[in-house]
């Protein structure tokens, strides 16, 4: 077993540092961005708590809506093409002669209620990342409602504040989470919470049954595009109380756990009325009441919504401290010049006054903005599992800023979870911003290769317009920097990993993305001098441990002109090839290319470090000098 004593010949390329299971800054320019993160909107005036006139609103929302009876089937509505729900309508409505706008009755997509049933009865382990998954839900409809505005911006005339809100109710056991972002409208509230657009379900089972444990972690479920339904995790019901700023009516939507059917009504109580976003508020099952603890909301916003770009205030007890008089009459000096006068001298104590008021929570900065000499890994490691939903620390990440022609910053990531195919679609890997605005998760394919759909991250450029559509990326110069550095970086952070003193670093990188860089090979020719040192091989001299090309060369006989390779179906059959022996007679290491991809990689590769590849299998072997002297003459030229 050769490999094992090789030396490990690596060439981390200028200004790259390895960070195994770590966010490293690998380069840092000009820390010159600087936000401003908002003052909590409270104060104390006169003494008392101040509320701001949309907080006031906001609060006076809080109350649970009411429940409208509703039984009577109606008719079954199909949508464009799918299938979105039973509708049914409401008999009590029918016959209520009040003003309130019937309820109506809808049941779940086959595929939600099967979800649903599982939440309910199957996860029980960390059952609080509900909390993560409804603040992001929160902070889309933010991100959406940010983006529309920079074009229209009557979209925030009700109310230029984006932020989240979570109040708790420990005595009811109630959460209360309210964001000012685009809200739903009745359609989208039966869209988006009655089916599941994906195959989200599917995925999301087919994991679970992978899952080993024995107890099933409720992290899985936010990456399958179903986070909402997390909310019973911890609820017996759930109410959503949403008004978009496309409509003018605000909507209830309201189910129950056990439930395979959904309300919705118009919100006509006007205390109720939000002038935009959604207000959700969970009724806590018996045993998970301890949520609605405001200290335990807290810690949970600090441990996994840190990173929320918009503020996210909580609803915390507060305490400030005042001089009261106590009742401890003494006599004061008589005054000069009025004999009959006596004063009563006021005794005073310091008591603490309580209140409740909204607390900033989050850190509002974005995390690609600050200095990466100030965050540490376990930041960047929290903000990655938070962003791209991953419950696995990342192999590697590079936090970097680039400047001149085009300034940008950006974090980027490799996953340490295995990825099955090569995507033909785009992956929604890479989070584009512009000057902080998140526009869109779309455009990867432009920003990146295809091979490297597996590199997660964020990039932040202030060079691009805010309108930008795929068109514009496509012909953009700005665009085209951005992608060669960005795949530059890639290519740095994945070197860093083979570098690594740990080798099983870059065997589980290996394992879980190499085929995406064989595909390099075949589709970047330009990028043939970052991509030929990552791959590895096993050889005749290394059967049982992968090898580079680098230490392939280092291995050569001194007279070895070419680097030879035998392709087989497997390991085995390559170790049996006939052509093998004339070469291990010589010394001469063979790789051995058993996955069908490899081949066609060192194909398009022809040579590496101005070496050959050569088929040991093919006609008029040349083995170097000696050999080819020897074919020139008729016993060994081919017949
Ligand atoms: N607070 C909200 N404001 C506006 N729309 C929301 C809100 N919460 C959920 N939605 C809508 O409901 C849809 C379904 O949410 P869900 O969390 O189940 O999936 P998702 O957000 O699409 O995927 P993921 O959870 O992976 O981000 C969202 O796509 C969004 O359209």
């Amino acid at each position: 077993m050769l490999g094992a004593s090789r030396r490990s010949v690596c060439t981390a390329a200028a200004g790259s540092r390895r960070r195994a299971a770590a966010g490293v800054a690998s380069t840092v320019s000009g820390d010159s961005a600087v936000t401003s993160s908002p003052d909590p909107p409270r104060s104390v005036v006169n003494g008392e708590p101040g509320v701001p006139r949309l907080q006031k609103r906001l609060l006076s929302v809080l109350a649970a809506p009411k429940l409208i009876g509703t039984d009577n089937v109606v008719s079954l509505k199909l949508r464009e093409g799918s299938l979105v729900g039973r509708r049914y309508e409401s008999s009590a409505a029918a016959v209520d002669s009040s003003d309130t706008p019937p309820a109506e009755k809808y049941e779940y997509q086959a595929e939600v209620n099967r979800l649903m049933d599982l939440i309910v009865h199957s996860l029980y382990s960390n059952k609080e990342v509900f909390l993560r998954e409804l603040v992001s839900n929160a902070s889309d409809a933010l991100d959406k409602l940010r983006y529309l505005s920079v074009t229209d911006s009557d979209l925030l005339k009700d109310g230029p504040e984006l932020d989240i809100r979570i109040q708790t109710d420990k005595d009811n056991g109630t959460i209360t989470i309210i964001d000012t972002g685009i809200g739903m409208t009745r359609q989208e509230l039966v869209d988006s919470l009655g089916t599941i657009a994906s195959s989200g379900t599917a995925k999301f089972l087919k994991a679970l049954k992978e899952s080993q444990e024995t107890s099933v972690d409720s992290n899985l479920i936010g990456q399958f595009g179903v986070g909402f339904y997390s909310a019973f995790l911890v609820s017996d019901k759930v109410v959503v109380s949403t008004k978009s700023p496309k409509s003018d009516k605000q909507y209830v939507w309201e189910s129950e756990a056990e439930s395979n059917s959904y309300t919705i009504r118009e919100e006509t109580d006007t205390e109720k009325l939000i002038p935009r976003g959604t207000r959700l508020t969970l009724y806590l099952k018996r045993d998970d009441k301890g949520f609605a603890h405001p200290e335990r909301i807290q810690k949970l916003v600090k441990n996994y919504s840190q990173f929320v770009s918009f503020p996210i205030y909580t609803w915390q007890e507060k305490g400030y401290t005042k001089e009261v008089e106590v009742d401890d009459p003494a006599e004061a000096k008589i005054e000069a010049g009025d004999e009959t006068k006596t004063e009563v001298k006021k005794k005073t104590k310091t008591v603490v006054e309580k209140y409740w008021d909204w607390e900033l929570t989050n850190e509002t900065q974005p995390i690609w903005l600050r200095n990466p000499r100030e965050v540490s890994t376990d930041e960047y490691n929290a903000f990655y599992k938070n962003t791209f939903n991953e419950y696995m620390d990342p192999l590697a990440s590079s936090h970097f800023t680039t400047e001149g022609e085009v300034e940008f910053r950006s974090i980027l990531y490799v996953p340490a979870t295995k990825k099955d195919d090569i995507p033909d679609r785009k992956t929604k890997n890479i989070r584009l911003y512009i000057k902080r605005v998140f526009i869109s998760d779309d455009f990867d394919g432009e920003l990146f290769p295809r091979y490297l759909s597996f590199v997660k991250g964020v990039v932040d450029s202030n060079d691009l317009p805010l309108n930008v559509s795929r068109e514009i990326l496509q012909e953009s110069r700005v665009v085209r920097i951005m992608r060669k550095r960005l795949v530059r970086k890639a290519f740095d952070m994945i070197l860093g990993i083979s570098c690594s003193e740990n080798r099983d670093d870059y065997e589980k990188f290996w394992e879980n993305y190499g085929k995406f860089l064989k595909l390099g090979c075949l589709e970047d020719q330009e990028n043939h001098k970052r991509i030929a040192p990552l791959l590895r091989f096993f050889s005749s001299q290394s059967s049982e441990e992968l090898i580079s090309l680098d230490e392939y060369v280092e291995n050569m006989k001194p007279e070895q002109k070419d680097i030879y390779y035998i392709a087989a179906d497997s390991l085995s059959s390559a170790k049996h090839a006939p052509f093998l022996e004339k070469l291990n007679e010589k010394e001469y290491e063979v790789l051995f290319l058993i996955d069908p991809m490899d081949e066609v990689s060192v194909r398009n590769l022809n040579t590496y470090k101005d070496k050959r590849f050569i088929d040991i299998s093919k006609e008029n072997l040349d083995l170097g000098m000696h050999t080819k002297v020897l074919l020139l003459e008729p016993p060994f030229t081919a017949e």
